[in-house]
């Protein structure tokens, strides 16, 4: 069915491995744990009862497990959304395209992806060392405005939001994906909140942070802590959950982002147990996928 993809399209390395990734398909679990950090890898895969896989190549890391009798896999997508294009578009290849014909597989196989990441709240009320779900991911930067997406996005709050900002002048044009509700649900407790999540493509002028060199936006954070929609407002900011919310989506697959609050933007607070949050929260998760009917 369809045609082969090119060398220079479906690239992979002389031992049958993708590109960047450098992994075979059968190097992948359906259920798939994202970090930005590297190190974040074996702070997950430490908890496995066993590990099958364990390879990397520049930021990506990967180690593929058992926990709990569900096979999971661990991987580091590095910091920012160009990254999870890469990640996310290769790791859909390894499930869908078959390397041998180069060819897109006419069954597809589904995978979920449960990111768990570090972010900075908006908002005073949500404190640092806190968890939340992002039931919708903002894109701030431009990485889904180069696919076609406007079947996937959600149209109400992205224009509610575009009109409220303003900010066509300064090239800024938001995307709005929803999360998975289904994958959601099974990391849903009184443990953790749900949020708004803001992402963009730096950390400093991109978030509202000023060191020495001055902001195009005075009052980025205030603007979007401000802003409502119904009972929704923007809760956190940080550099992947919107982009792998679309990329994700526009392939068939499930994708929820799970945020360990570390910064809080209003209140000018940063955790003094960032680690202990963050180890917490990938208890938080591999329980909550040890209970689940997740393969
Ligand atoms: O902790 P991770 O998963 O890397 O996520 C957050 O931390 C990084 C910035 O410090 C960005 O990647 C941001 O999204
Ligand atoms: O403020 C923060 C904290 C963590 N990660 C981010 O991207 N922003």
């Amino acid at each position: 069915m369809g045609s082969s993809l090119g060398n220079s399209e479906l690239i992979l390395n002389p031992d049958g491995s993708i590109y960047h990734l450098n992994l075979l398909p059968e190097d992948i679990a359906s259920t798939i744990i994202t970090v930005g950090d590297p190190e974040r890898v074996h702070e997950v895969s430490k908890y496995f009862d066993s590990i099958e896989v364990q390879k990397s190549k520049r930021e990506f890391v990967t180690h593929t497990g058992v926990y709990s009798g569900k096979r999971i896999t661990a991987i580091s997508t590095g910091i920012g959304t160009d990254n999870i294009d890469i990640a996310f578009n290769e790791l859909d290849a390894l499930a869908n395209i078959d390397f041998t014909t180069r060819k897109i597989k006419s069954k597809k196989r589904q995978l979920s992806f449960i990111r768990v990441g570090t972010s900075g709240s908006l908002q005073p009320d949500i404190p640092v060392d806190s968890f939340l779900i992002s039931t919708a991911g903002i894109g701030f930067d431009n990485l889904l405005h180069f696919y076609d997406h406007g079947h996937i996005k959600d149209k109400e709050l992205e224009l509610a939001l575009t009109e409220y900002l303003g900010w066509d002048k300064h090239n800024i044009h938001p995307y709005v994906i929803d999360f998975d509700k289904e994958l959601a649900g099974i990391f849903t407790s009184n443990r953790i909140r749900f949020g708004v999540t803001g992402t963009n493509s730096g950390f400093y002028g991109p978030q509202g942070r000023t060191l020495r060199i001055t902001p195009a936006i005075k009052d980025f954070n205030d603007k979007l802590a401000a802003f409502s929609f119904g009972n929704t407002r923007i809760t956190n900011l940080e550099m992947e959950t919107a982009a792998m919310y679309g990329i994700a989506k526009l392939h068939g697959h499930r994708a929820v982002s799970l945020n360990a609050i570390l910064a809080n933007r209003a209140t000018g607070e940063f955790s003094k147990q960032g680690h202990q949050t963050i180890d917490e929260l990938i208890q938080y998760t591999l329980k909550c996928i040890a209970k689940s009917q997740l393969v």
